[in-house]
């Protein structure tokens, strides 16, 4: 039996864009004359559909698209995931066309609420071994806990979360009824280290319930923040058929194999993954995030506010490596007119180039850059913003913001009858610099009607550690789901491992935001902690979801006693006071297994106590 999966970049509400994919992805099995074709969790109209999954019309009309993609249904049986609402309460389903008929929908059991995930808002969960009948369009349906059959092969579902409940997966319900062949369609997150827990949950359970099992993941940044890597797994018996390239620059990543029911593969020990490299699948997904933000968005480029230093330095040459790898994997045309960067003519001279010239000529059409000294930048964050920006090929400013500082200063030291200075207003002083910056930069993304990148950390964001309507101005900020440390390793390692040259400047540099008097030289670490410790305490104090006395206890001897319960105190003190500042920032990528989103990954209230009785019970206050 041939079985096929195709991983689909699909868009919430795009009808015209994911009707198109799944025809692609069908037209594509049926060339290749496949049984099975298996599609990811609702890619009718997109995963990320929110609220809109709660209402009547809504999906209405994917039971309309549905009977559309019935009709291109023939010889093949396509399995497609869209919401069915039945007496106002949705169900996430799979349906199965068999032959341009509809066979049944299998609903969803498990429902995915932790985490980025917030299913049961939208969705409930199906009672397992149930079917029920239906009527919609004059016409009646099964939909449930179906059992499906083809060349006298049973095949059920279990849907992206189904398979994550351990021993209520519903493979152990599947095992019993004779079961030889699981569908999984997801739409799982992309996080960093993940992957090989997935793997072992397809693989594993194909050896477990001596099945075959085929897992097609959704692919692509699909409604801002989540990315999906788009794999296709199938296994049979603990052996792995087929597995694909992951994030793909691609709109639909068709990939098919024969696996055979009558003379099935030899039950085998799983072959573990190779152990996975953080850096190589951070730089994979965040390409792909800011191409399809690029294009869903129809921007026409990035601007960026390059300082120099590392945050803004990553975030340009993310942006450079977009440009190498979407034009790599699909090529130039396809880039340009999935980015609409260029004209048919400039596409012509373009083909001309190659390689590095080529990814810098596109690098120059799609990112501006600005850099903003002040009398407290250094020339070394110059040299190192200047020399980072020619070697990608991005358009490079350079404009000074003192005239506007200085306006400002004294316009307020006028109004309130005193001069500002660094002793009495130290934040003021510094913050009236980095908000400075803001219109002008705003103006460039105006000019080219471009996103502006913001270039905030997971670690600056936890500790509000960035002025508001300053550096924290920005369309996107792509890089707020990951640690500062993280940001610094990972320069170093790209200036080894994928050339990028102009980064030797900022490799050698301490990051300092730059906006005190340069006597008084100031550093991140200095005003904060140890960007290290920050990470292990933000890690511990909500992924682990420890007690402030628990994260004490957990952290001591790293510092001497006093020192730690200052950084202890002054963690948990900025975090509470910087909530409103999180609620604020601008969408930014889920890459972590965690973020400190509080529309994503982590709520917490905007005012609270601070944490005032547990941080005194540690004997930290
Ligand atoms: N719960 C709440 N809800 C709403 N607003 C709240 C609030 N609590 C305080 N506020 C308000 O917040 C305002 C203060 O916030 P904001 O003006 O942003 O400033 P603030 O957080 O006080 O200071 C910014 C910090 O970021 C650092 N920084 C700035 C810029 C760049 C960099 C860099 O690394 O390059 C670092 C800077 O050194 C300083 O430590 C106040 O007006 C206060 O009233
Ligand atoms: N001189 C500058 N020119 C242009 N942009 C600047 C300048 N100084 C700061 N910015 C903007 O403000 C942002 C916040 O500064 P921050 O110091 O946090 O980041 P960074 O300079 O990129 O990295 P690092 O913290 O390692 O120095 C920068 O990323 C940049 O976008
Ligand atoms: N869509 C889903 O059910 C996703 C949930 C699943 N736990 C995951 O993270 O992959």
């Amino acid at each position: 039996m041939k079985l096929a999966g195709a991983a689909l970049n699909q868009t919430p509400l795009d009808w015209e864009n994911n009707l198109n994919n799944i025809k692609t992805a069908i037209e594509q099995a049926k060339e290749q004359k496949v049984d099975i074709l298996c599609l990811p969790e609702m890619s009718i109209p997109g995963y990320g559909c929110e609220d809109l999954f709660l209402s009547e019309w809504f999906s209405a009309e994917c039971f309309e698209k549905l009977l559309e993609i019935k009709e291109w249904c023939e010889g093949v049986i396509v399995c497609v995931g869209l919401p069915i609402r039945l007496n106002g309460i949705t169900y996430n389903t799979a349906c199965v066309i068999k032959n341009k008929e509809i066979v049944g929908f299998t609903a969803k059991q498990f429902l995915a609420n932790d985490g980025v995930h917030y299913e049961t808002r939208w969705f409930s969960s199906w009672v397992a071994n149930t079917v029920q009948e239906f009527e919609m369009l004059g016409q009646s349906y099964q939909i449930g806990d179906i059992i499906y059959e083809h060349q006298g092969v049973k095949f059920a579902f279990e849907i992206c979360e189904d398979a994550w409940r351990n021993e209520n997966r519903p493979a152990y319900r599947h095992k019993p009824k004779g079961v030889q062949l699981i569908i999984n369609p997801s739409a799982s997150h992309f996080a960093m280290s993940k992957t090989d827990v997935r793997y072992h949950l397809v693989v594993d359970a194909s050896k477990q319930f001596e099945c075959t099992y085929l897992y097609v993941n959704l692919l692509g940044n699909e409604a801002g923040k989540m990315i999906y890597d788009g794999e296709i797994l199938i296994a049979q018996n603990g052996n792995v058929v087929l597995r694909n390239q992951l994030l793909s620059f691609k709109s639909v990543d068709f990939e098919c194999a024969e696996v055979s029911f009558d003379s099935p593969l030899p039950v085998v020990d799983v072959t573990p993954l190779p152990p996975v490299d953080e850096n190589i699948e951070f730089i994979s997904a965040i390409t792909v995030a800011l191409f399809d933000y690029l294009r869903k968005s129809r921007s026409r480029g990035f601007v960026l506010s390059l300082s120099g230093g590392a945050d803004s330095s990553l975030v340009a040459v993310a942006v450079a490596e977009m440009v190498h790898r979407a034009v790599e994997e699909i090529g130039l045309e396809e880039f340009a007119r999935k980015t609409n960067c260029c004209t048919p003519n400039e596409v012509s001279d373009l083909k001309l180039l190659s390689g590095k010239e080529l990814r810098n000529a596109l690098v120059g059409k799609l990112l501006v850059t600005a850099y903003q000294g002040t009398v407290n930048s250094s020339d070394n964050t110059f040299q190192s913003a200047q020399e980072l920006a020619k070697s990608i090929g991005a358009v490079f400013y350079n404009w000074t913001i003192d005239e506007e500082v200085r306006s400002y200063q004294s316009k307020i030291e006028n109004a309130i009858g005193r001069r500002l200075t660094w002793e009495h207003d130290d934040i003021t002083l510094q913050n009236i610099q980095a908000r400075v910056r803001a219109p002008g930069i705003w103006m460039m993304a105006n000019l080219t009607n471009s996103l502006l990148l913001a270039t905030s950390n997971r670690s600056e964001a936890s500790v509000g550690y960035a002025t508001m309507d300053g550096d924290t101005a920005g369309s996107i900020s792509p890089i707020a789901g990951v640690d500062k440390a993280f940001v610094r390793q990972w320069l170093v390692w790209a200036q080894q491992h994928l050339g990028y040259d102009g980064l030797q400047y900022v490799n050698n540099l301490q990051p300092s935001a730059e906006l005190r008097p340069l006597a008084n030289t100031q550093t991140d670490e200095e005003d904060l902690m140890p960007y290290p410790l920050l990470n292990q305490i933000e890690r511990m104090a909500f992924y682990d979801r420890l007690s402030p006395q628990q994260v004490f206890a957990n952290l001591r001897g790293t510092y001497p006693d006093d020192q730690l319960k200052s950084f202890v105190q002054r963690f948990y003190t900025l975090w509470s006071r910087n909530q409103w500042k999180r609620e604020r920032y601008a969408p930014a990528f889920h890459l972590d297994d965690y973020n400190v989103d509080p529309r994503s990954w982590l709520r917490f209230p905007i005012l609270s106590g601070g944490f005032k009785e547990e941080l005194t019970e540690v004997g930290i206050r």
